[in-house]
């Protein structure tokens, strides 16, 4: 149903995922422009998470093909999807999966280093991340030692440090109030208004999804564009 637009980053068609007897996706259609921020709604269990996992490239589907940026996902090797989601796809996850030895600064440095970045430089960007999340102050702390929202947005910062050009959050709100969920998201949005990334933001949350300019609603393993193309 959903035609692939040219401008597209990454679209997905007609998706199918099964585990065991489950059916988590039942040809789900997806598909994301440079730039543009998609909410992905919908019931607890309809698919979301798994529709977001294939589109990562974390989770290969039973059927169906995810293309980004013209290339079959899932036709490239192991190794090569791997070294892509670390050099292009950045990801936050509900609790902000920071590495509890490590300060918020290393954290966040954390994919540059893996890259192969020099520490000094690694950590100069990281800072400046950082501070755009509002958290510089935390670089010396470690994860144990700050509140739940000020974690997220350490993971956010992490999520953008290798300016990626799709974040995929999976409900990044979702174990914070509600105040500080919006600040999580305001920062977020702007962040990758600001770099012209894509962001994939699975929540069930009417106010997240506010954020976006598109909202997907996934139902029964299938996604339907709520309000159209924009
Ligand atoms: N690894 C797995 N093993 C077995 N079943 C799974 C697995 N992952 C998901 N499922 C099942 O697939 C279906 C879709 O799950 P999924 O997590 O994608 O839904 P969701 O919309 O993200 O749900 P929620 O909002 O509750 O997180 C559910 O029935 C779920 O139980």
């Amino acid at each position: 149903m959903t035609a692939v637009s040219g401008a597209a980053l990454l679209t997905a068609g007609d998706l199918r995922k099964s585990y065991g007897p489950t059916r988590a996706l039942a040809g789900a259609d997806f598909s994301i422009a440079a730039g543009e921020v998609v909410a992905v709604m919908g019931p607890s269990g309809s698919g979301k998470s798994t529709l977001l996992h294939c589109l990562a490239g974390i989770v290969p589907p039973d059927g169906g093909r995810v293309t980004y940026r013209g290339r079959d996902l899932f036709a490239l090797s192991d190794a090569e999807r791997s070294a892509l989601r670390r050099e292009e796809f950045g990801f936050v996850f509900q609790f902000g999966q920071l590495v509890p030895e490590l300060t918020c600064l290393e954290n966040v440095a954390l994919p540059l280093r893996l890259a192969g970045l020099p520490r000094r430089r690694a950590e100069a960007r990281a800072e400046e991340l950082l501070a755009r999340l509002e958290v510089e102050d935390l670089a010396d702390q470690r994860p144990g030692q700050v509140s739940g929202g000020q974690g997220q947005r350490v993971a956010v910062a992490r999520a953008l440090v290798n300016d990626p050009r799709v974040v995929f959050a999976d409900e990044p709100t979702g174990a914070l109030d509600s105040l500080n969920g919006e600040r999580v998201m305001g920062l977020l949005v702007a962040a990758a208004r600001e770099s012209g990334t894509a962001v994939v933001l699975v929540t069930h949350e009417t106010r997240v999804a506010a954020y976006s300019d598109r909202e997907v609603v996934v139902r029964d393993g299938r996604a339907r564009d709520l309000a159209g193309a924009v």
